[in-house]
């Protein structure tokens, strides 16, 4: 086991639970809160140019509080790594529910889309767009509850997210036909395309576009065509057409999405955002952390909010601040 002295005393590191690109992801533990978390190791050497993204990552997933992206509770960086200890999702991928299932009913699909829905709809209003939206980057925690992941490649064009992006990313499997025929485009629009095609494998199983000969999955998107498999209901075949547009400007946006019959059938609301407020604060939780560094209340809840709420201080707040949301014990070992 690799030791990191820059997690010495905070995070006990445990089996790599995945890689991507030039990330290792580990289970870990909180030392003071016994809490599981999932730390991002990337070293720099590896990263080469691909350093920037690693602090647009860290900048997006500091701004994006919502119960459907992975919170991040710390950063650390050293002279040859960054540590991002990242919420951790013990439900596994949302790919591999599906896949153990064959395929998700309407009704269990609604209630995955819906929340993918409102993680969306919160990012693109704030302007950023996710760009690599597919199964992979979906993730559940232990009550199945739906976790966004991945911003690596998250945009977030300078005049908002109506100005448009030229570079081409993301898998091609789910890309829209404007991103990978190399037309300039909007991240709101293509994220749309991408949902489509996330709804498409929840509701059948498996993908719209799929061929091993890139060139053959190329001509697939750009036909638009896919089948419609003989069990999905005439409004979910609606939905999927109105994502599934190969004109953006014909693609149903975000905000028709979250009021979309499909969507609100069975539900008493429109799908909404209501995102985590910046950062609440907790009598419980600082009382129990002042019982243990001896610092007043007062004091670690100031200098929590005058820091740049990545530290260590901030972790023990939040993991503390998840127990007590989840009804157990605030315990500081
Ligand atoms: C295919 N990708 C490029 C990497 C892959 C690495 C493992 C990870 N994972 C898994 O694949 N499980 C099956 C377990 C698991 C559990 N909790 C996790 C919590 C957070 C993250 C995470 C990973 C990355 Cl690369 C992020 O940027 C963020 Cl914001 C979050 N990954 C987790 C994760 C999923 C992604």
């Amino acid at each position: 086991m690799v030791r990191y002295a820059a997690l010495k005393g905070l995070y006990d590191l445990e089996k790599t639970i995945g890689s991507g690109g030039f990330a290792k992801v580990k289970l870990a533990t909180h030392i003071a809160t016994g809490e599981k978390v999932a730390i991002k190791i990337m070293d720099k050497i590896s990263l080469g140019d691909d350093l920037p993204r690693v602090k647009l990552e860290v900048q997006a997933l500091k701004t994006l509080l919502h119960q459907h992206i992975c919170r991040l509770y710390q950063v650390i960086e050293t002279d040859s790594h960054y540590f991002m200890v990242i919420e951790y999702c013990s439900g596994g991928e949302l790919f591999d529910h599906i896949v153990e299932k064959n395929r998700l009913s309407e009704t269990e699909s609604r209630k995955f889309f819906r929340q993918i829905v409102s993680a969306v709809a919160y990012l693109h209003s704030l302007g950023y767009a996710h760009r690599d939206l597919k199964p992979e980057n979906v993730l559940l925690d232990r009550e199945e509850n739906l976790k966004l992941i991945d911003f690596g490649l998250c945009a977030k064009p300078k005049n908002g997210i109506d100005s448009h992006l030229q570079t081409s990313c993301g898998s091609p499997t789910y890309a829209a036909p404007e991103l990978i025929l190399g037309k300039k485009y909007l991240g709101s629009e293509v994220d749309i395309w991408s949902m489509g095609v996330l709804l498409y494998a929840l509701l059948c199983g498996f993908l719209p576009f799929d061929d091993n000969s890139i060139e053959n999955l190329y001509r697939k998107i750009l036909s638009g065509k896919y089948d419609e498999p003989s069990w999905l209901s005439s409004s979910s075949k609606r939905l999927i057409r109105a994502m599934l547009q190969i004109d953006p400007k014909k693609r149903i946006t975000i905000q028709e999405l979250c009021n979309h019959p499909w969507i609100t059938a069975g539900f008493l609301n429109p799908v909404s955002f209501v995102h985590k407020t910046n950062f609440e604060k907790d009598d419980d939780v600082l009382s129990t952390m002042s019982a243990i560094c001896g610092e007043h209340a007062s004091d670690i809840w100031r200098k929590l909010v005058k820091s740049d709420r990545t530290d260590y201080r901030t972790a023990t707040y939040l993991l503390l601040l998840d127990r007590k949301l989840r009804g157990l014990s605030l315990r500081i070992s």
